[in-house]
């Protein structure tokens, strides 16, 4: 990698610590253009199922608390776990699983803290190195983490080499975690080999972001819905209409029947795959550069998407805790 200017070839490791204890005793300062998370958010006309679980959400630092990496891509604004407790109280969901986000690397205190002071009522997906010791890994699973993370979008992370991958799964998968994977519709066929290799139940994020402008039943969804169909292991979540919309109507402003183009994908796998679904908020919706919904009316969603009783209560209540609660189901 070309240094940064004024660093020294062949210095770059030993700048960015320096960098990092600098930050640790400084305020962050956010991206530019930067979009904090939404006040007030309005309450769900959508009542949720008793139980119900945002099983894709973050806590941000705080940064002065819990520093953010030196190796992120992007400085978000601060999101505490009391304010991720605070929304769950809001909207009427019961519980959470937190997953840690690319701006804290792979140190997972800020996770993990958020699991320690849930109650029970948080589990947990870490980002780990190779380097984490069975010591560690069993510190996590008492807090409550039940997954690691494997990141393939390249704007979030550096490349990390799949034979690291693979012996991180083989070490988690005793103790019974999943690997959440989350990556780009176009990335699939590349990845389809690894992905099939994981010797534990495998959690897509997003769909595997799809391109909603194609057809949903054109090639590239369609090889999705082949890996959910020939993999029984592989689970998606239905998440993040905001992100994958690209004709909206956004939810915000009262608009309860938003990101329509998301619709037909997001209802496909919850029809074909009732029993491998999950769904979350993902606030506080890093990376969003268009605008910032309203969680009420992304709760609102739901029904468009799973809209029998049936549906809704294994998206948002069986399907959670079967994989994240699975000694109380
Ligand atoms: O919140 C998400 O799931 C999506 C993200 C951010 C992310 O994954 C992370 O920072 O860890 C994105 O697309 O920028």
């Amino acid at each position: 990698m070309k240094p940064a200017p004024g660093v020294p070839a062949g210095r770059p490791a030993f700048y960015r610590q320096q960098l990092a204890l600098v930050e640790r005793d400084m305020e962050f300062t956010k991206t530019p253009g930067w979009l904090d998370w939404y006040q007030g958010p309005t309450k769900p006309q959508f009542k949720l199922p008793a139980g119900a679980v945002d099983a894709h959400c973050h806590v941000f630092g705080p940064g002065a608390e819990f520093p953010y990496a030196p190796e992120r891509k992007y400085t978000p604004c601060d999101a505490s776990k009391h304010q991720l407790y605070a929304l769950r109280d809001h909207l009427g969901f019961a519980r959470n699983v937190v997953v840690q986000a690319t701006c804290h690397g792979a140190d997972n205190r800020a996770m993990v803290d958020a699991l320690v002071h849930s109650g029970g009522k948080a589990r947990g997906v870490a980002t780990v190195r190779r380097s984490v010791t069975d010591g560690e890994l069993k510190a996590m699973h008492e807090a409550g983490v039940r997954g690691v993370r494997f990141n393939f979008v390249k704007r979030l992370v550096d490349f990390t080499p799949k034979d690291e991958l693979l012996e991180i799964a083989s070490r988690i998968a005793p103790l019974g975690w999943h690997v959440v994977i989350y990556f780009e519709a176009v990335d699939l066929p590349e990845l389809w080999d690894f992905f099939t290799a994981l010797p534990t139940t495998v959690v897509v994020d997003h769909m595997g972001r799809p391109d909603v402008s194609k057809p949903v039943d054109g090639p590239e969804f369609e090889l999705f819905l082949k890996f959910m169909r020939e993999n029984e292991n592989v689970w998606s979540k239905v998440s993040c209409p905001e992100r994958l919309s690209v004709t909206g109507p956004r939810a915000l402003d009262g608009e309860r029947n938003a990101y329509r183009d998301v619709v037909p994908f997001a209802r496909k796998v919850v029809e074909s795959f009732p029993d491998r679904v999950l769904w979350g908020t993902d606030w506080p919706h890093p990376n969003l550069k268009d605008h910032m919904p309203d969680d009420g009316l992304l709760v609102d969603f739901i029904p468009h998407i799973a809209p029998t009783a049936e549906l809704q209560q294994k998206l948002l209540v069986d399907n959670p805790m079967r994989l994240y609660w699975p000694e109380e189901v």
